[in-house]
């Protein structure tokens, strides 16, 4: 199929803001794809080619991609990068620039969607000596097929920025339209393989029926259930009536899989982190029966019997080398919480069950694998869920998880029948999407960020505020490094970023505001954490921010 095709898709995408078009838009065209093709579409409109499930990542930067247009088009990186912040996005100024290029006249092959595709798949998988010669040859090779208007998308793709404006939602409503399947059923399959390319194929070939069967896999990792938060214990409890209550620990949390003999730990971006907690792998192998599972629960890390902060983790975590000297200095406990397949899916069990099956297959080590503190409360007694959260505060965790014994496991949705309580205040996770330069002696320094928000409907991000406190030195320091990885665009003190570090915010309340795009901003915005354990789905949505702001206000 001709990229242009695909082109023409993302123009009428880009060119409306109504979900209901995009919907009808989308869904006309993957009803016209071939089968083959359809996760290759699916997944270039997501502005990615992996699957959510993959952690593979393009790594191309702004240099690099400036430096395949400079090859391409004949005209300097200088040039490229003036005519880039000029327009302020990357695509527009490729198409531009590309009407203008001189070899322009030489195109004699199409570009196809296959071989957009295929590169850009290779492009990931490139690592070691020559790694960016050979990138750079890829991407050249599909940009000097490109017209301009081909261009502006490719461009925008290797940035993994489309800008058409569909996010996962969008697209789960437009599969469902275009084979005549219920959304429910699309989401749910979503949920389970985190791979709509392979759920639009299966809903094409073979319907509900086909979607239905998409299961659960050991080695494939899953969505997790998320919580939202509980107005008061008291009230939680006498909604649901009887509800298992839990510590709830501050660490990282990990879906861990057992497929054959192989254990893989992912953490809830569903990043593989097996090599770097070797100790945790060995300590489930012990723990856990020979079979195939996947079980979730908190890493924390312990010092002098108290938990330690929350970042110290991270940075185990991140750590390339001395991991054994890690292990000695930060060591992990696992608190397992909850279990999704043993021999078979157990998803659709209620919960209780789920913890029985866990708690009988769980051999636990006291500092090593143990089971999330649990307390059985009903109406009557309430007290001992206070009292759980009472202890869990003193003990250094971040208070209780409160959990309807009867609700299935429902991956990737933040629904009641998981809660959690927390002494302190809530926060919002926000998206860096750019930042200023300070003044003087922090001129070099990137000291204020440009925070958004996602739009649930459309997956767009819009900004809410501009934090600039809350980090030491060490941290602005290495954070402007990593913005200046990912820069997209600088215009005088001002820069814009990929949309790749997230930050979690704290804030004194939410104000309704013209100045910003989301049309709320926060009042004194103070950063939290970095936090790396989060992926751009996770970013908190601007109906959150809404819905928060009118609880207060009405
Ligand atoms: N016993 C437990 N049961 C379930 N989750 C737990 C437990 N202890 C700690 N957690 C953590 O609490 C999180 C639940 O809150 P939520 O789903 O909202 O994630 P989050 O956005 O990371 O929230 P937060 O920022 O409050 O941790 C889980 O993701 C998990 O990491």
């Amino acid at each position: 199929m001709k990229y242009i095709k695909l082109v023409e898709l993302y123009e009428k995408l880009e060119s409306t803001t109504k979900k209901l078009k995009k919907i009808d838009l989308l869904s006309k065209f993957l009803s016209e794809v071939d089968k083959e093709l359809l996760p290759a579409v699916v997944l270039m409109t997501l502005g990615t080619v992996f699957p959510g499930w993959s952690e593979k990542e393009l790594g191309v930067g702004f240099k690099l991609l400036v430096k395949a247009m400079s090859i391409v088009s004949g005209i300097s990186a200088n040039k490229i990068e003036e005519k880039i912040a000029e327009e302020g996005d990357v695509g527009l100024a490729a198409e531009k620039l590309f009407k203008k290029r001189r070899q322009v006249t030489f195109i004699t092959q199409p570009l196809t969607v296959e071989k957009v595709y295929t590169n850009l798949k290779k492009v990931a998988d490139i690592t070691g000596e020559g790694a960016q010669t050979r990138k750079i040859n890829l991407i050249t090779d599909i940009l000097s097929l490109a017209k301009p208007k081909e261009a502006k998308y490719l461009t925008r793709m290797i940035l993994e920025e489309l800008r058409v404006g569909v996010g996962e939602g969008i697209m789960r409503d437009a599969i469902a339209k275009a084979f005549k399947v219920d959304p429910k059923i699309v989401e749910r399959a979503h949920m389970l393989t985190n791979d709509l390319g392979l759920v639009a194929k299966v809903a094409c070939e073979k319907g509900v029926e086909g979607l239905k069967q998409l299961s659960l896999k050991p080695g494939r990792p899953v969505k997790p259930m998320l919580a939202q938060t509980a107005p008061s214990i008291k009230k939680a409890i006498e909604e649901m009536g009887k509800a298992f209550c839990e510590t709830k620990y501050d660490g990282i949390r990990v879906q861990i899989h057992r497929k054959n003999s192989e254990i893989v730990v992912f953490t809830r971006r569903l990043e593989n982190i097996t090599n770097a907690v070797p100790d945790i792998v060995d300590a489930v192998e012990k723990a856990l029966p020979k079979k195939d599972f996947i079980v979730e629960g908190e890493i924390i890390g312990v010092k002098n019997g108290r938990p330690i902060p929350f970042q110290y983790l991270l940075h185990r975590i991140r750590r390339k080398y001395e991991i054994e000297k890690a292990i000695k200095e930060i060591p992990f406990t696992l608190f397992l919480f909850d279990v999704l397949y043993f021999e078979n899916p157990l998803i659709d069990e209620k919960f209780e069950n789920r913890r029985k099956i866990l708690e009988s297959i769980t051999k636990t080590k006291e500092g090593k694998v143990e089971l999330s503190r649990k307390v059985e409360v009903t109406c009557e007694n309430i007290d001992d869920a206070e009292k759980l959260f009472k202890e869990s505060i003193e003990a250094g965790h971040e208070g209780i998880m409160i959990k309807d014994p009867n609700a299935p496991y429902i991956p990737g949705i933040r629904g009641k029948k998981m809660l959690k309580y927390k002494a302190e205040p809530e926060t919002l996770d926000l998206v860096v999407i750019g930042g200023d330069y300070g003044e003087g002696k922090r001129a070099h320094l990137v000291g204020s960020y440009l925070v958004a928000a996602r739009d649930e409907d459309t997956g767009e991000l819009k900004p809410v505020a501009h934090v600039a406190t809350g980090l030491d030195d060490d941290t602005l320091k290495n954070l402007t490094e990593r913005m200046e990885r990912i820069m997209v665009n600088k215009k005088g003190k001002k820069i814009e970023v990929e949309p790749k570090i997230i930050l979690e915010v704290a804030f004194s309340e939410i104000v309704k505001s013209p100045e910003y795009e989301s049309g709320y901003s926060l009042r004194f915005p103070v950063v939290k954490r970095i936090r790396d354990d989060l992926s751009l789905e996770d970013v908190d949505t601007v109906q959150r921010i809404e819905s928060m702001y009118k609880k207060k206000f009405g």
